[in-house]
């Protein structure tokens, strides 16, 4: 038996399927484009001081690192380098020979969008409740005031099953529940991988950053981007990290949006067909005292191309205990962040605005 599953037995069982946060609903942007495609409302303007405070460097984007991951799966001491600076310096990095057919990509993007081509009556049976962030819908959202992303969410829990609300899995097209499944269980297969290493570039053995989550719990959201008339005015997905241990991405081959913070400038990935783009979220910068950081990224939209993101999210039960590692606190680096219960630590995020790095540094020791 692996360290991993005896620490899955030894922890205790939590049966209660878990609900995560309250939202206030929002109009459906796939429909306000269908209404009327040239007129941008109000809610979603955006100031040009928001959208280009900071620096945008497209030409940085060819060095967004790269990790083969049969290498990593080898043991090559390289790659393993090669993952402990990509987490370090960029926070983000795409994964090539991960071995998620591309025929199983290709039937995910799919069957996905032939959901979103149903008429609004049909996906709104999958509609988010206001006290939930599962199903058809827009998370994040606490205030009437608050300005709006060019974006609509179909979101479920898939792992573990006994966490599933079958009611938010959609029934059409026939087959996407299947085709998420087995999507789902690759990610969660390359995920549980990826995590192992980052628990030996945290100098700990292999399975204690796993055994630490109790179990992985899995979550994937799909964002859905409309193409948008006037796309330097609005944007898709607000400025914000990641609240899981770490997030697996499929971008769409032939439209760029994903932009990520690389010191003081805006990087966009440009995406590599078949690769998958992971990121270190904030449990990672907690548990390592901030030598890896969760870093602040963004979605941006198209003038006439929409884009489909399918993240899947991997973090901690909520009953995990998360703060930094011993062996990551000296005098020259002091405890930066309180330990928390994950539960409570996803729960606070979840239930504020997508607002940058606030999150983690609202989890952070006060001078
Ligand atoms: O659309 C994307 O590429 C990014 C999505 C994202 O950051 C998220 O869902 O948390
Ligand atoms: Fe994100």
């Amino acid at each position: 038996m692996s360290l991993n599953e005896a620490n899955v037995l030894v922890s205790t069982y939590i049966d209660e399927v878990p609900t995560y946060a309250s939202h206030v609903p929002v109009p459906n942007v796939q429909e306000t484009v269908r209404n009327n495609p040239l007129k941008v409302p109000e809610r979603y303007v955006r100031s040009e001081e928001e959208i280009q405070k900071v620096l945008y460097m497209p030409q940085l984007s060819s060095q967004v690192p790269i990790i083969d991951f049969t290498l990593l799966s080898h043991g090559n001491k390289d790659e393993i380098l090669k993952l402990d600076i990509a987490c370090k310096e960029w926070g983000f990095f795409q994964i090539v020979n991960h071995g998620v057919k591309i025929d199983l990509m290709q039937q995910m993007k799919d069957v996905v969008a032939e959901f979103f081509e149903f008429p609004i009556e049909e996906k709104n049976k999958y509609a988010m409740p206001p006290d939930d962030i599962q199903g058809y819908g827009h998370t994040s959202v606490v205030s009437e005031t608050q300005i709006l992303d060019w974006c609509d969410q179909l979101i479920v829990l898939v792992y573990p099953a006994r966490f599933r609300k079958p009611q938010f899995w959609p029934q059409i097209p026939e087959g996407l529940k299947d085709t998420i499944e087995a999507y789902s269980s690759e990610i969660k297969r390359v995920g549980e991988e990826l995590i192992n290493y980052l628990s030996l570039i945290l100098g700990l053995e292999e399975h204690v950053l796993i055994g630490l989550h109790k179990e992985v719990v899995q979550g994937l959201r799909v964002n859905y981007y409309p193409p948008c008339n006037t796309p330097e005015q609005v944007i898709g997905l607000t400025p914000h990290s990641d609240a899981s241990t770490i997030t697996i991405v499929m971008q769409d081959d032939d439209v760029t949006g994903l932009e990520i913070r690389y010191k003081e400038s805006w990087v966009p990935v440009t995406p590599i067909p078949g690769a998958l783009v992971v990121n270190v979220g904030d449990t990672v910068e907690i548990l390592s005292n901030g030598k890896y950081k969760s870093v602040e990224h963004r979605a941006m939209t198209n003038k006439n191309k929409k884009r489909t993101s399918f993240v899947s999210f991997l973090f901690p039960r909520d009953d995990a205990e998360v703060g930094p590692f011993d062996h990551m606190i000296d005098a020259q680096n002091p405890k930066m962040y309180k330990n928390v219960t994950y539960g409570e630590y996803l729960r606070h995020t979840l239930n504020r605005k997508l607002e940058g790095k606030t999150q983690t540094d609202a989890a952070k020791i006060q001078d």
